[in-house]
């Protein structure tokens, strides 16, 4: 429904969504000349433009940030952080609440939180989460996902 290349993203600070120009970085409230308003009302059904997710972060010596609240100093390889997540991924699905496996293996301060990160829209969180999140249903949870803040499970809550 817009006319190319414009897209529309998400205001967290208005709260509302707003339409962008990747070209020229033109940012605008107005719907870009051309727009087929009724198009676009069913492209925005089907493209959420805001997420809300639980996530599970595993970091590993070659996370960017090697520490968190469980250690000032992490040093379990990658592959490690993998067969951890792995194991999670099968206490999952024999039931046990993401929140819980959350507050208790998370390295993100948001394990407080059972892993909740609230909303968040595009150009928020690293590219590669963003686009795992985004693909999500909401009430489905991701396979692992890699960022350089090291390994994680995504679980889309809205
Ligand atoms: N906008 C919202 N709500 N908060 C800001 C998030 C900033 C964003 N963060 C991430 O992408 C990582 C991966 C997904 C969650 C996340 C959490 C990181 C992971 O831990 P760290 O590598 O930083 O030590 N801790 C906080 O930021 C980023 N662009 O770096």
């Amino acid at each position: 429904g817009l006319p190319a290349p414009w897209t529309v993203r998400y205001s967290k600070s208005k709260k509302r969504e707003y339409f962008f120009n990747p070209e020229t970085k033109a940012s605008q409230w107005e719907e870009p000349e051309g727009t087929d308003h009724g198009l676009l009302k069913q492209y925005l059904a089907e493209h959420p433009l805001r997420v809300r997710c639980l996530h599970i972060l595993c970091k590993h010596s070659g996370s960017r940030r090697p520490a968190s609240h469980r250690s000032e100093h992490i040093t379990i390889s990658k592959a490690e952080a993998i067969d951890e997540l792995q194991e999670l991924q099968k206490r999952l699905e024999s039931g046990e609440s993401f929140e819980s496996l959350a507050k208790e293996r998370s390295d993100c301060s948001s394990y407080k939180r059972g892993g909740d990160l609230g909303f968040f829209g595009k150009g928020e969180m690293q590219s590669s989460f963003e686009k795992a999140a985004f693909a999500l249903k909401v009430g489905e949870t991701s396979g692992i996902v890699e960022t350089e803040s090291g390994v994680h499970l995504i679980k889309r809550v809205q």
